[in-house]
């Protein structure tokens, strides 16, 4: 059987169906008898909420904005997700940085060595075991976010920027193939889950 480490990220541009599909997973994994524990960046401590609640709301240029991000993310591997992972619980995490690389990278058109440089320094050698991306068309997804709820400050981008935020995401997947597992996202949502279900049963889970 092979052995896994404990840590799953979900990626993808706003409205791609990431939130509909993480508390299912969670189901599975507990049925399959792992100690789950659920969280989102940014985000995850009470710290790391209160620059969240900065970062959708307040505007700022893109490199405060990758400060703020990997300085929430530090606070929140210390405090909640490397801990977990040495206690052997699986930890699900609504987005990571692979979305600072395809917002504030692809979207915002930051320098990627600099954040190169935060995600060495921030996590010390620490990523994801594997990463869902649900993957889907920009124009897609906006229709999806605007039956479901108000914009926020990224959600309210046009869609050159999503276009860009999504080409971030492919140059990540394509650099770690290994890592990433491209969900479908345009399927309906049964096929979605079945697609998840699927690729994790095939890598061991
Ligand atoms: N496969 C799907 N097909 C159609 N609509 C979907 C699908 N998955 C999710 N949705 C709907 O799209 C909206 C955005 O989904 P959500 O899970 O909040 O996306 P995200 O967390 O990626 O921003 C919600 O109203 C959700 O019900
Ligand atoms: C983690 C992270 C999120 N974000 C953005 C993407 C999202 O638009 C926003 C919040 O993510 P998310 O929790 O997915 O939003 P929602 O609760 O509305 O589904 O933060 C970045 O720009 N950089 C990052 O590193």
């Amino acid at each position: 059987m092979l052995v896994n480490h404990g840590f799953i990220t979900f990626e993808g541009i706003d409205g791609a169906g990431k939130s509909s599909h993480i508390e299912a997973l969670a189901q599975w994994l507990r049925a399959r008898g792992r100690e789950v524990l659920l969280t989102r960046e940014p985000g995850g401590t009470a710290l790391a909420e209160r620059l969240r609640e900065l970062l959708l709301h307040q505007p700022m240029d893109a490199l405060t904005e990758s400060l703020l991000v990997f300085a929430a993310r530090r606070d929140h591997l210390r405090q909640v997700i490397e801990p977990a992972l040495a206690r052997g619980t699986t930890v699900l995490c609504d987005r990571f940085t692979d979305a600072t690389f395809a917002y504030q990278g692809g979207g915002r058109g930051f320098d990627g060595q600099v954040l190169v440089q935060l995600e060495s320094w921030v996590q010390q050698g620490r990523q994801p075991d594997v990463t869902l991306w649900f993957d889907l068309p920009p124009a897609v997804a906006a229709q999806r976010r605007a039956a479901a709820r108000a914009a926020d400050r990224f959600e309210s981008e046009d869609e050159t920027f999503f276009t860009r935020v999504r080409e971030g995401y492919a140059a990540r997947a394509a650099a770690a193939p290994g890592r990433f597992i491209r969900i479908d996202a345009l399927q309906p949502r049964e096929a979605v889950w079945a697609q998840i279900a699927q690729s994790l049963e095939e890598r061991g889970w």
